[in-house]
Parts: structure tokens; sequence; C-alpha cells
């Protein structure tokens, strides 16, 4: 599904010679107020679509910074619920594409298919899912045709070359190439092998491939940014955010 808006708006840059730029954000880090807020402001400052995580109390691949984000917006209520009603209060404001990341237990509880109808009326168009495998993701691909929704494949640095074509086959919006192995935050030293990595997922992969995990410098933007079509960072941004530091944020975006 090259055709969906998330791929288009990734395409764009690509094709102005520029790289995507994805920021995570923790929806309702500090209150469900700022999501309108940082939503906004990042909008301003050109970045590609923004990843939204929806807090959850059992978070397993997140690290210190994104853990301590979601128990504080867990603190203020916030839930997968009163975020898409968030979202959708201000869908019109918002012309770049919103990618929400929740493990797949709140979707559950939600109902698949209240969910992404939700999701659509709040503007999402596309889905991050840590711990939904690919031989369980029918469980939602089918209630997601039609609905211009992308579901987005993980692949890590160790996943063999056969598990990389199938995950990619099936990819929609872009592919998730995370590029440490362990948990999301900072870290000071990338894999040698990255290079060669990135060469062989988009050999075969149908959707641009984004870079995420550790990514935390303009520096690191920058170098790890020529590998890939794109970047996402999260703790930075979220870290950045809570300080209440934008300057830090628009460096980042810069870079
Ligand atoms: O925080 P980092 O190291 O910049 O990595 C991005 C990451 O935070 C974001 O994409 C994310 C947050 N939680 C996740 C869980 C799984 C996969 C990805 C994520």
């Amino acid at each position: 599904m090259t055709d969906m808006k998330l791929t288009k708006a990734i395409n764009d840059c690509i094709e102005r010679r520029e790289k995507a730029f994805v920021p995570y954000i923790m929806a309702g880090d500090d209150g469900l107020e700022t999501l309108k807020k940082n939503i906004l402001f990042l909008q301003e400052a050109g970045v590609t679509a923004i990843e939204i995580g929806i807090p959850f109390s059992d978070p397993v691949a997140d690290g210190p910074v994104i853990q301590e984000a979601g128990e504080r917006a867990l603190a203020h209520g916030v839930t997968l619920r009163n975020v898409l009603k968030e979202l959708a209060s201000f869908n019109k404001e918002v012309t770049i594409p919103l990618v929400i990341m929740t493990y797949l237990n709140p979707i559950l509880r939600y109902g698949i298919d209240e969910f992404i109808k939700d999701c659509g009326d709040s503007g999402i168009d596309g889905l991050i899912i840590p711990d939904l495998p690919l031989e369980e993701s029918a469980l939602l691909r089918d209630s997601l045709v039609g609905s211009g929704i992308a579901l987005i494949p993980l692949v890590s640095l160790t996943s063999p070359p056969d598990r990389i074509r199938k995950i990619t086959a099936k990819g929609e919006g872009f592919i998730y190439a995370v590029t440490v192995n362990g948990i999301t935050g900072v870290r000071d030293g990338f894999d040698d092998d990255l290079a060669a990595h990135f060469e062989r997922l988009k050999a075969v992969s149908p959707v641009p491939v984004l870079a995420g995990f550790g990514i935390s410098t303009p520096e690191q933007v920058r170098t790890i940014g020529a590998l890939a079509d794109g970047v996402i960072v999260g703790s930075a941004i979220v870290d950045a955010f809570h300080r209440k530091d934008l300057q830090a944020v628009e460096a980042l975006v810069k870079a």
C-alpha cells in the first residue's frame, strides 16, 4: 500500500532530497492539554509525521525516559480513549500524518472495530504495536482494510533475511527499523554493520524505511538519517518537552 497518506508524506520528503523526521511524544505527559500544544508546535517546526505514544502500565519495550513520561501521563488519567477524543477535537488543525503507538492490550480492551472507527474520526494514519508479531497481525489487519490506516511493522537488527522479507512484504506506511538491540532510550554508539543492514532492508521494502531507537542528538539524526529514509526520535524529544526546552526540540527537527 504505497498510496497511503503516511507513505506519501515520506515519499514527498525523499523526492525533495530531504529526510523524514518523525518525533515520538507521550500523549498527555504533564496533562492531556499538552497534546494539542505539542502536536501543533511540531507541525509548525516542519516534522513529517508524529508518533503519539499511549501510556501503558507494562511498557516492556520502553526505556526509563519514556517509562517515566508514561507514569506521569497515567497519573493525569490519560487513556487511549481520551487521547482519541482529544485528537478528534482539533483534527481539522492538523495537516501532517499522525501515528498511534500503543501496546496491544489497550486496543483489545477498547474493542478492535470501535478503536479503528475512532482512529478514523481522530485523523490517525498509522499504528505501531510493538507486541503484535507478524503471525498475530491478521487480528487487526483484516479490520483495517479500507480504513486508510497503515499497520507499521518493526524490524529488529537480529531479524534473519527470510523474516525481513516476510515482514516488509506486508509493510504499510513505512518500516520501523530498530537500530539497537534492547529498549528505547539514549545511546552513544551504533552497530558498525548498520549501513549494510539498511541497504538490505531498503532493497526489499516496498515502503520507506525509517530508523528509530537511540537517536538523541542532531549529529546522530544526520549520521543515521543518511543511511535510512528518515529517523524517529523518542526519548530526546520527550525529555526536551518535559523540560520545556523547545529550542532542543527544534534543533533535532532542523538536523
Ligand atoms: O526513545 P528512542 O530511543 O528515541 O526510540 C524511539 C521510541 O521512543 C518510540 O518510537 C517508541 C516508544 N516506545 C516504543 C516501543 C516500541 C517501539 C518504539 C517505541
